[in-house]
């Protein structure tokens, strides 16, 4: 069984390699889409239309880029940001720009998720910090009502990443693709049935130590 680690623990290996090693953020970022770029394709080659749902931090960065990564590969990408752009993270951004450029549309309205092939749950990651509650809690059961399988970006949005606990509403998702480690709270008993099948993504250049 892999190691599984804490929302901290994580933070302090992604800060430790940005900043001690010198990779940055955004490379991190590239390599946590790829990976999960090719889990989709893997996964569900045969979706065409893709709804990612993002959040205004790096998990939702982590959705923009991939939207991008999967346009290249020929799908139909839209994103659907669910954050306040007030709060959008650096990364976030410039992911956002990189999709304009690419023409991949950035909606504020809901209306593709119910049309989608499939789901990209982007919303919140090792992030969360308090309950769910509205708007969010409105998508998040507007996805889990939808049609789509949902494939969910680090964590299922709403689950606590240390205790698998749901905080208030949660995403849930048919595959977790988690990066670098397993998470504690997704090895919970509830943590997993709110994850589904858990693919840890261990390639994706974060310096990890005890
Ligand atoms: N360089 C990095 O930092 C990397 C980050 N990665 C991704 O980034 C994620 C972590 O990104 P962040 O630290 O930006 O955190 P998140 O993107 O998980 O969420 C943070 C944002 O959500 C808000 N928030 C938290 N709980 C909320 C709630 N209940 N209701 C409303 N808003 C809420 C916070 O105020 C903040 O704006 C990881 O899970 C992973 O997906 C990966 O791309 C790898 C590299
Ligand atoms: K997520």
């Amino acid at each position: 069984m892999t190691k599984a680690i804490t929302a901290a623990q994580m933070k302090h290996y992604d800060q430790y390699t940005i900043n001690t090693i010198g990779i940055p953020s955004m490379v991190l970022m590239e390599r946590a889409s790829l990976a999960l770029r090719d889990e989709i394709l893997k996964q569900y080659p045969q979706a065409q239309n893709i709804t990612i749902v993002a959040g205004s931090g790096n998990n939702g960065g982590d959705g923009l880029c991939v939207a991008r990564l999967l346009q290249i590969a020929g799908k139909h990408t839209t994103v659907i940001e669910a954050g306040n752009p007030n709060h959008f993270s650096e990364e976030h951004r410039a992911q956002a720009k990189t999709c304009d450029y690419y023409r991949i549309p950035q909606l504020t309205t809901l209306d593709t998720i119910d049309s989608a092939d499939l789901l990209v749950d982007a919303i919140f990651g090792i992030g969360i910090d308090r309950e769910v509650r509205d708007p969010y809690a409105s998508i998040i059961n507007q996805m889990n009502a939808a049609s789509a399988p949902i494939i969910a970006v680090d964590v299922p949005s709403g689950i606590n990443t240390d205790t698998g606990e749901v905080l208030g509403t949660a995403i849930k998702a048919d595959t977790t693709v988690t990066f670098t480690f397993n998470k504690i709270g997704l090895t919970t008993k509830n943590g997993q049935q709110y994850a589904g099948r858990i693919v840890v993504a261990d390639d994706m250049g974060t310096y990890a130590t005890d």
